[in-house]
């Protein structure tokens, strides 16, 4: 009898799209396997009147697909990695970690090439903490407003005028064919992504093993290894999604390396840290150590 497989997703362009990848995927590697996308709304989708740092709680884009998974109404869910909590629900597992795509955010203007060639008091819109607080350290004159929705959404009000630039991840602008719209790469030193930016992950319960081991053929091993680290410094600084926190861990020959930054929204203060290591979670803490002997507790608020 030929399986089916639910995957549970949230409706965006950029979900669907993550999640149909999965799925092909999954028929390449199990040519008998049947998949089925089961899409769902979620809390972060339907509340787009307040930032993400308002609405607070963790795994708002989470909460729906795991309920759907417990009651058995899908075998497994896709999430961008970046919006998975450091900390899974108790019960769930990520079975697989996808080959990560481009990790960098993208500068994104009609009418500009770069940060620093805005015009004094120019508006840029990301309601990013993260971003906000990289925006206010290289540029403190710029007037950061909101900006919340889908890929789609955020492309059409820039395009409104309503903003002079915004920043979006370049992973989700490449999957949703906007590649063209990326004017620059903000990449280190100046720019650090969010913890695990650009990875797809897998989710699903962790007492299903016929389904775990379906994941085997498309977990990505130094994916794994770069966002373990990321997540395990994002962890130690008891980070968020919603929190000024940025993280990227490179594999090369001689192991890996990890830099991040804490940041304040409020003022631009950043303060940075780096190291090398072999253990993900371990360097992951280093770091993390690194940053709050620098400060980093008090612009976190710890
Ligand atoms: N928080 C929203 C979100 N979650 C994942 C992505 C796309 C990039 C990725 O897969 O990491 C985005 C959009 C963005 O930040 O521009």
């Amino acid at each position: 009898m030929t399986r089916i497989l639910r995957i549970a997703t949230r409706k965006s362009p950029l979900a669907l799209w993550q999640s149909e990848h999965v799925a092909a995927a999954l028929r390449a590697a199990h040519p008998d396997l049947q998949v089925e996308l089961v899409p769902m709304s979620t809390r972060g989708d339907e509340v787009l009147d307040r930032s993400l740092a308002a609405i607070g709680g963790k795994g708002l884009f989470l909460k729906e697909l795991e309920l759907a998974m417990q009651r058995g109404d899908a075998d497994c869910a896709v999430h961008s990695l970046k919006d998975v909590p450091m900390e899974l629900e108790p019960g769930f597992a990520l079975p697989a970690i996808l080959a990560r795509a481009d990790y960098a955010d993208a500068f994104i203007s009609n009418t500009h090439d770069g940060i620093q060639s805005l015009p004094e008091g120019a508006v840029v819109g990301t309601s990013s903490l993260r971003r906000q607080a990289q925006l206010r350290a290289l540029r403190p004159d710029l007037r950061l407003r909101d900006l919340r929705g889908n890929v789609n959404t955020r492309l059409a009000k820039l395009d409104a005028g309503d903003y002079d630039a915004i920043v979006l991840a370049c992973a989700g602008l490449q999957r949703l064919g906007f590649e063209a719209r990326i004017r620059r790469r903000l990449v280190a030193p100046d720019w650090l992504p969010a913890p695990a930016q650009g990875a797809v992950a897998v989710e699903c319960r962790d007492d299903d093993p016929a389904t775990t081991s379906l994941f085997a053929a498309l977990d990505h091993a130094e994916t794994r290894r770069c966002v373990e680290a990321e997540r395990a410094m994002n962890r130690a600084l008891h980070g968020s999604c919603h929190v000024p926190v940025a993280a990227l861990a490179t594999l090369d020959g001689t192991g890996l390396r990890l830099d991040g930054l804490v940041g304040s929204a409020a003022d631009g203060r950043l303060v940075r840290a780096g190291a090398q290591g072999d253990a993900p979670d371990a360097l992951g803490r280093q770091v993390a150590a690194q940053l709050l002997e620098q400060g980093a507790g008090d612009l976190l608020g710890l």
